[in-house]
């Protein structure tokens, strides 16, 4: 059987702030699964960006292990670490690695051009009209909102077609419509058999498209919910707010 495409356990993360180590995460463990959505929510600060940027391989954890497809990131070299992620990872972070001086189409196109392909210009412009940016092929991101730019490293993930996808607030700068159709993306993406999806989200709508939800409070993780709805989420982050601890829900 096929083990989880993301893998962290006990990971710890530190940061100096003057002469003193400040621990951001506590041992964390977790898991994600071929074809699985994952959301991960707790208050502002909790340390879901410092789980998703060491999850996926942009940090690497103080003490602890992350495997990405079965393969331990503090085992790697910088540079097969950063192979793997360009082969094997994306990023929907808002404006993470868009290249200004290059179009949209150019930005969508990038991730093939550096493993020295030459993608058809169709699905270019098919991940581009998916995320609703049709008529933006020639647009600069220098040029583009804060959403219009995270919809561009979108349609880069969706033309890329990355094992595993990270996305940090992927619905926060956008409409309700441009909202749901990265979410309905996001979706698609995460179902196929042989990928994944994991994303961090103040939204309890958003957490309720997804698979699995985890909680982190203050550097630990809190609590843990399948497939819960709207309601379910919202009470428990106000529980984990009021208690710490999200025991009563
Ligand atoms: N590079 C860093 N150096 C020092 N401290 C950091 C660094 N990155 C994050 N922190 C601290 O770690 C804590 C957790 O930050 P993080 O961004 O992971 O939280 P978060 O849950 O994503 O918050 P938010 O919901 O507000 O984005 C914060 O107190 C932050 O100041």
């Amino acid at each position: 059987m096929p083990g989880p495409l993301v893998l962290g356990r006990n990971i710890t993360k530190a940061y100096r702030a003057g002469s003193r180590e400040v621990e951001i995460l506590h041992g964390v463990s977790m898991a994600v699964e071929p074809g699985e959505m994952c959301a991960v929510m707790g208050p502002s600060g909790s340390g879901k960006s410092t789980l998703l940027y060491t999850l996926a391989g942009l940090e690497l954890p103080s003490t602890g292990t992350v495997q990405l497809l079965g393969r331990d990131t503090t085992a790697l070299s910088r540079a097969a670490l950063a192979r793997l992620r360009r082969c094997e990872v994306g990023f929907v972070f808002q404006a993470y690695n868009l290249v200004p001086t290059l179009t949209a189409f150019e930005n969508v196109a990038l991730p093939a051009r550096l493993r020295g392909e030459k993608p058809p210009t169709e699905t270019i412009r098919h991940a581009l009209a998916l995320v609703g940016l049709e008529g933006f092929e020639e647009t600069r991101p220098v040029v583009m909102s804060g959403g219009e730019q995270q919809r561009v490293a979108l349609a880069r993930v969706i033309a890329q077609r990355p094992r595993i996808v990270f996305a940090d607030e992927p619905t926060g700068a956008l409409d309700t419509h441009s909202g749901a159709v990265v979410l309905d993306a996001l979706r698609q993406i995460a179902h196929r058999p042989d990928q994944c999806v994991l994303t961090v989200t103040h939204d309890p709508v958003v957490a309720a498209q997804c698979d699995r939800v985890l909680f982190l409070h203050d550097g630990y993780l809190a609590r843990e919910l399948t497939s819960p709805s709207a309601a379910e989420v919202a009470a428990l982050l106000t529980d984990l707010a009021v208690t710490g601890t999200g025991a009563s829900s």
